[in-house]
Formats: structure tokens, sequence, C-alpha cells
């Protein structure tokens, strides 16, 4: 049974042209899948309608092969599948790191003091402790990428979506971040345009095209990005 997928889900914004046209995609748990694609194609609005964060114009999004339609069925979906977004400022609002990594599990109906318990004993897990009692306003941009990351991880999903999670890293803190994926028992499905990121962090691939979610090979994979040694090409959507 795949954890999540789309059933020839189609989605549209007001007055644009079609990002997604019927289409079809299931992630299975376990996977660990690199989602690359050029800008403006469609990656990080995938990632909303997964969450339920954006409406489909017709199709279905399913959880467990059970299609979710209202709201409060894609807050099982956002319960076991953690969205860590492109700018980690729209995932932190609380004065305090410790407060805003506990905030998951309160949310998820933990006791505060369990919650503060199972907050602390994430940032212990990933390294960073130490920018507990911080404020978060006052975190640099990697600092508050990988405490993104520990406020999606205290709610334990078993499944992770990561939105560019190298942008603001230094290549110190990329390291770290390797390190604290490889170590967890989850899968995930991580939007990058840094190939070498990729190639360490997952098993196999995706793409957009043709308003299609497309699986893809490291070789094409590698070819995507050899064809663009500096990055993705610009995708002009709207042409
Ligand atoms: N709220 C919105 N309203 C209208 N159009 C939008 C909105 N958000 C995104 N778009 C457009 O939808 C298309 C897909 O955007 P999306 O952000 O999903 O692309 P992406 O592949 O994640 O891009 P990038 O690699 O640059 O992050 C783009 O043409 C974008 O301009």
């Amino acid at each position: 049974m795949a954890l999540f997928s789309l059933n020839r889900l189609s989605f549209t914004y007001p007055q644009a042209k079609p990002v997604f046209a019927e289409a079809v995609f299931s992630f299975q748990e376990g996977e660990r899948l690199g989602f690359y694609g050029p800008n403006g194609s469609g990656k990080s609005t995938f990632f909303l309608l997964i969450a339920g964060l954006l409406k489909p114009v017709a199709g279905q999004i399913c959880f467990r092969d059970r299609p979710l339609t209202r709201e409060h069925e894609f807050r099982a979906l956002r319960k076991e599948v953690g969205l860590v977004l492109q700018n980690a400022e729209d995932q932190l609002f609380h004065a305090s790191v410790l407060e805003d990594v506990a905030f998951g599990p309160l949310n998820l109906g933990m006791k505060p003091k369990a919650a503060q318990a199972r907050a602390e004993e994430t940032l212990e897990a990933l390294g960073l402790s130490h920018l507990a009692g911080r404020l978060t306003h006052q975190l640099s941009g990697g600092e508050k990428r990988l405490v993104a990351l520990a406020a999606t991880l205290a709610m334990q999903p078993r499944a992770l979506l990561l939105d560019e999670p190298t942008n603001d890293l230094d290549p110190t803190y990329q390291k770290k971040l390797i390190q604290i994926l490889q170590k967890l028992p989850v899968g995930w499905i991580i939007i990058s345009h840094d190939f070498n990121f990729l190639q360490k962090t997952c098993t196999a691939f995706m793409t957009i095209a043709r308003q299609q979610l497309v699986r893809c090979n490291y070789s094409q994979m590698h070819q995507h990005f050899h064809s663009h040694p500096l990055g993705d090409t610009p995708h002009h959507h709207n042409e």
C-alpha cells in the first residue's frame, strides 16, 4: 500500500497555465526520492498539494489508499508526512527554539512536559541542544533551517517532504544535514537543485514533465544536471 498517492490530479493557480494535468504518482514508505526540475515547474506546488495546503482542481490525493477531501482528513496525513518548507521562517513563529520544536508535539496532543521532553530529545539527537534556549529570530539562516527540520522531526513523521533543504547551508552544515538524514529511519522526497546533495541522500529520482510527475533513474538525473552545468535552466511556465 502506498503511504500517499495522487490520482489523476490536476492543479492550476488562478489565471495561470496548468501545473499538473491528471498527474499520477505514488510514494511507498521508506523510499528516498530526489525531486529535481526547473524553477517554476511545480515542485513546491506538489508538496503543498500533498499536505492539503492547496486544493486540486480535479483528481484526488490519497493517504494509505484513502482519498482525502476534508481538512480533518488531511490532518491525519500531516501527522505522518512532515513537510519542511522552503523558507524556514514560514515554519518558526515562537520566541525560543525549544518552544518552536515543542509546538508540533503539543499540537498532536502531548502534554506540555512531554512535548518539551520530546523537543529536547529531538534537538539532542540532531546535535542541536546548544540552540534550545536561543531566541529563534536571532538564529542564522542555516541554524533556522535545521531547527525547522527538528520541529518537523519532533512529530516523529513516517516520511519527510523537504523543500530545498540545503539553501542557506554552508558546507559544514550541509554535511551535518546529510549525517542527520542518514540516521533517520524514514523515507523522504527532497526537492533540490544540488546534484551532489541529491546523489548523497537519495536512491531514486523524480521530476516534472508536461504537467506530469515522472520517475527517473540515476543516469537521467545525471544527464539533466550535466546538460545544465550551472544548475537547472529557468523554465518559463507561463510562456
Ligand atoms: N500562489 C501562486 N499564485 C499563482 N501562481 C503561483 C503561485 N505559486 C506558484 N505559482 C506559479 O506556479 C508555478 C509552479 O511554482 P512552484 O513554486 O511550484 O515551482 P518550483 O518547481 O517549486 O520552483 P522553484 O524551483 O523555483 O522553487 C510557477 O509558474 C509559479 O510562478
